[in-house]
């Protein structure tokens, strides 16, 4: 019941602050054809959001982008610059391909995260995935077709994942994932196997209008579970789940045990 509370205490708090609320943050999209409206209304969100964050409880705050049902890219864009932003005051940088995180901003991002626990009674988890039968699309295909794949799926697991999780491309059709606050085991094996339904959607290529191609993903999981591993150990940890999936016959998900 206390987290209840707080989910209503901070709604409050962003609904009466006018340009708060999800709406307003979702009339973002009308913009898009605007860019100088655009760039108004982002620089005065921000603002907003900078004075709202700085007055409010981080906890809270995850708790609200966890637990809110329809956050947008944009929404996550801001809440990852709140958090992260300052800490390091780098720029982080994006995979091209993706525009997922790229390796080294995925690496830092993680050591930040692992180096503050920010809800104690919460698991950090980690996915590795890894395409099934990729390099037969590119075979058949070929490689700018396969690479049109991989932005597709890149774009599917931006919009699977919640404000407060972070996905990079590792490399090649490799991707991986931080799942933070989490509250049990079965939310992630629930995350993950949402993360392969949607991956598994059938795609729709730009370059190949009538190709109806599918294709599927393995993944492996790691949790943090109080020992005092670094973020390399733990994806090590989860890319030898992901290997155990493809051994199961892909398209699965295996826990690191
Ligand atoms: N199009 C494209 N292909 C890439 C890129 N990076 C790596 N690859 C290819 O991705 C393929 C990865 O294949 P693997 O993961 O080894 O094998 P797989 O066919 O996916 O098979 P399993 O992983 O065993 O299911 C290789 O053929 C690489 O050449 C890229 O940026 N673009």
């Amino acid at each position: 019941m206390e987290g209840d509370y707080k989910k209503v205490g901070v709604d409050n708090a962003l609904t009466q602050k006018e340009g708060l609320n999800e709406n307003t943050l979702n009339v973002s999209r009308d913009y898009a054809n605007d860019s100088i409206q655009a760039a108004e209304y982002f620089s005065n969100l921000v603002a907003s959001l900078q004075q709202f964050v700085q007055a409010a409880n981080q906890n809270d705050l995850l708790k609200y982008f966890h637990e809110g049902s329809n956050t947008t890219a944009v929404q996550r864009r801001i809440l990852d610059l709140m958090i992260y932003g300052e800490e390091f005051g780098v720029e982080t940088r994006h995979d091209h391909l993706t525009g997922l995180l790229d390796r080294t901003s995925f690496l830092e991002k993680l050591k930040f995260t692992l180096s503050k626990t920010l809800q104690k009674d919460h698991l950090t988890a980690i996915i590795f995935l890894d395409l099934d039968d990729f390099k037969a699309i590119n075979d058949q295909y070929g490689h700018s077709t396969g690479d049109e794949v991989i932005s597709i799926i890149g774009r599917r697991i931006s919009a699977s994942i919640r404000a407060q999780d972070l996905a990079c491309r590792w490399g090649g059709d490799e991707f991986v994932l931080v799942l933070q606050a989490i509250t049990s085991k079965d939310l992630v094996s629930q995350l993950a196997n949402r993360l392969l339904a949607a991956i598994s959607q059938a795609l729709q290529l730009e370059s190949h209008e009538s190709l109806q191609l599918t294709l599927s993903a393995s993944a492996g999981i790691a949790i943090l579970d109080g020992m005092n591993l670094n973020s390399i150990d733990l994806i090590e940890r989860a890319d030898k789940a992901m290997y155990l999936a493809k051994k199961a016959g892909k398209n699965c998900v295996e826990f690191y045990s």
